[in-house]
């Protein structure tokens, strides 16, 4: 990007600008546990109560004079977010919701593994957000002499503080992306998190840079939380050379499924020519499941007009460039509000949360 064209942080029209110092505001972190604050056990690092507020506090800049005040609800037990469910996502909604007047941003602690599922859901969970909520977490622990978690973890923190921007964003690495754009990419490199072809939302230089030109309008309506996805029954069907009509048959073969995302080879091509296969998803079209063909790759448009046949015959939906995180979450989210089959199908390939379409 170039610097000389974007909003510099001071500058951007997100910056709050009521005359408070940072100091004087207040956020609210919930802390769902994670690597960030794990301790170093014999049996290798363990998620410990109390163990990473008692951490921060050694650590001079959390409080320091440009550093909001904040309230950490640290949650029980604090998981790893391999463990995470739906469920969960719904916990911290409703834990955002319940505070929701009491602050001015909102940082999400979490695992790494699952964040960019839990970012991709919220973004659609927290209807009508017109604050930010900032979902972080680290590679390396906090309680490491050399870690990536004191960045990310400050960085979150003035971010919530300062900005007024109405999203739900993933913060790692010193920028902020939109968080239902986002994909994990290493579980090795401290830049761990990209968002495919949509640029960066916040990159943090020597000052902050903000793109205005992208940040999502703030909401007319009022914040609520109204859908709970907890049980809504989807799948996801990763595609692989060798793939059988079998194997699709009784990954479907559950009548409390309502959906499914095929992720689907490239531009979201699959067997076409393989019968078995087509009729696996075309039966349960037909029962009412809806397909949704999403790419693999993390830079992708599915196009189903691309070749002569395609997973459109089978009855599936574009998910355009979303994610197969963001996929899932919006698939799992439309249907938990109740819309009609028809209506779930209309609406995947269109923009809600800008989890879609191209700047
Ligand atoms: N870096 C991490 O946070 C990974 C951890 N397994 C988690 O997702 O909770």
């Amino acid at each position: 990007f170039d610097p000389i064209v974007l909003p510099d942080g001071p500058y951007s029209k997100f910056r709050r600008n009521d005359g408070l110092k940072t100091s004087d505001r207040s956020i609210y972190i919930a802390y769902t546990g994670g690597t960030i604050g794990m301790k170093k056990t014999d049996d290798g690092y363990v998620p410990e109560p109390g163990y990473l507020e008692e951490v921060m506090s050694n650590i001079p800049n959390f409080s320091a004079d440009d550093m909001p005040s904040y309230t950490i609800n640290e949650y029980d037990p604090l998981l790893d977010s391999s463990q995470m469910n739906p469920s969960n996502w719904m916990q911290i909604a409703y834990d955002i919701f319940n505070v929701y007047h009491d602050y001015d941003g909102f940082v999400v602690i979490h695992g790494t593994d699952t964040m960019a599922f839990t970012a991709s859901a919220l973004s659609f969970l927290l209807e009508n957000l017109d604050k930010p909520v900032v979902v972080t977490g680290s590679q390396i622990p906090l309680a490491e002499t050399f870690n990536d978690g004191v960045f990310n973890l400050l960085g979150a923190m003035q971010l919530a503080a300062d900005y007024s921007i109405p999203e739900v964003m993933l913060y790692f690495d010193h920028h902020a992306m939109r968080g239902n754009r986002t994909q994990k990419l290493s579980a090795w490199d401290l830049d761990a998190f990209d968002s495919g072809f949509f640029p960066n939302l916040v990159t943090q230089c020597v000052t902050t840079v903000v793109r205005d030109d992208l940040i999502l309008d703030p909401p007319t309506g009022t914040f609520a939380v109204t859908a709970d996805v907890s049980d809504i029954n989807v799948v996801l069907i990763h595609l692989y050379p060798g793939i059988s009509g079998d194997f699709v048959e009784r990954a479907l073969d559950d009548s409390t499924i309502e959906g499914a995302v095929i992720l689907a080879y490239g531009t979201g091509n699959g067997p076409v020519g393989d019968d078995d296969f087509m009729s696996a998803l075309t039966d349960a079209n037909s029962r009412g499941v809806v397909l949704v063909d999403a790419t693999q790759t993390h830079q992708g448009l599915v196009n189903l007009d691309e070749y002569g046949a395609s997973l459109k015959d089978a009855g599936c939906v574009s998910a355009k460039d979303m994610t197969a995180e963001a996929a899932l979450a919006k698939l799992i989210y439309l249907l938990a509000k109740g819309y009609s089959i028809d209506y779930v199908k209309d609406m995947i390939p269109q923009n809600m949360m800008g989890e879609l379409g191209s700047v």
